[in-house]
């Protein structure tokens, strides 16, 4: 007879289910779920293979009155069981996997992290990298899910009264470009980057020597931008490619004459036409 038999443990008492509680409030909850949560993940490069980096999500699920609680360890266990390499298509089947595990009707996840892109100078070629923040957001409601993709891209603004005004010189800035689109044809994170990129004054770059940083100096001064010409001509970037059905397009110009900035968004939804 074997060691266990003579000495089993008691069975553990059953744990209740407080989240399964019922709740007399009568308010139905939005959004409730994880935020600030780190995960390794994989991502596909234009340039090819992948790019291992690290994304925070945030993982929300609406919560019926009648309930006191999510079951939030489920939110893990799907991030979990997701391999680290995400896609637009394992990305959608999360959004589908949370729903239907945690029994809602409406969901939500978002994930943002650091992508990083190898550029070269524009007169040296010397190469450096550049950090861009890239964000995966999928809402489902009512079994409909919707995907959107956001870069953000910072830029050099040079301002077009300051250069016309001045008998000399110009004030200009680092602007941050912010462009969420959602699309019906794949299309890469870096076409994005691109657009805004050279819809700025100048791009930025990692690395400039003394005859890079003369380029970029000129470029910028030749290619004066309002916030409102940035936003402008992104949104015609984008109106011009079929595959972006919706966009939202923001600039923020961190002004170096102001303690402020100067901000423009536009956004268009080319379905609701
Ligand atoms: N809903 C809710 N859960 C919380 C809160 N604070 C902590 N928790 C989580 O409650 C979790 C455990 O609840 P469940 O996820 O339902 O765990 P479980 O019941 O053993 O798992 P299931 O059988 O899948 O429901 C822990 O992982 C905690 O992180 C809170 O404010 N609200």
């Amino acid at each position: 007879m074997n060691s266990n038999s003579q000495h089993a443990s008691p069975r553990p008492a059953p744990i209740e289910d407080v989240q399964g509680r019922t709740d007399p409030r009568r308010l139905a909850i939005n959004k409730v779920g994880i935020c600030d949560i780190r995960h390794p993940v994989s991502i596909a490069q234009r340039v090819g293979g992948h790019q291992s980096t690290v994304a925070t999500f945030a993982m929300y699920v609406n919560l019926p009155h009648e309930f006191k609680g999510t079951h939030m360890s489920r939110f893990v266990e799907i991030l979990n069981a997701h391999e680290q390499q995400i896609t637009p298509d394992s990305f959608q089947l999360m959004l589908e996997e949370m729903a239907e595990r945690l029994e809602a009707n409406n969901g939500h996840i978002e994930m943002y992290f650091p992508y990083f892109v190898d550029k070269y100078a524009p007169v040296t070629g010397e190469k450096g990298v550049m950090d861009y923040e890239v964000g995966f957001i999928g809402d489902r409601v009512d079994g409909v899910s919707t995907l959107y993709v956001e870069v953000q891209v910072p830029v050099t603004t040079l301002c077009p009264c300051s250069k016309d005004i001045s008998d000399y010189g110009a004030h200009n800035q680092r602007s941050l470009v912010t462009i969420r689109v959602r699309a019906d044809a794949f299309f890469w994170a870096e076409e994005l980057i691109d657009i805004a990129e050279s819809e700025g004054s100048c791009e930025l770059y990692g690395v400039l020597k003394r005859i890079d940083e003369k380029a970029v100096t000129e470029r910028a001064y030749e290619n004066p931008k309002f916030v409102e010409d940035v936003v402008r001509d992104i949104a015609t970037r984008l109106n011009d490619d079929d595959r972006f059905r919706s966009y939202r397009v923001t600039s923020e110009n961190f002004e170096s004459i102001h303690n402020h900035s100067a901000y423009a968004m536009i956004e268009h939804d080319k379905d609701a036409e």
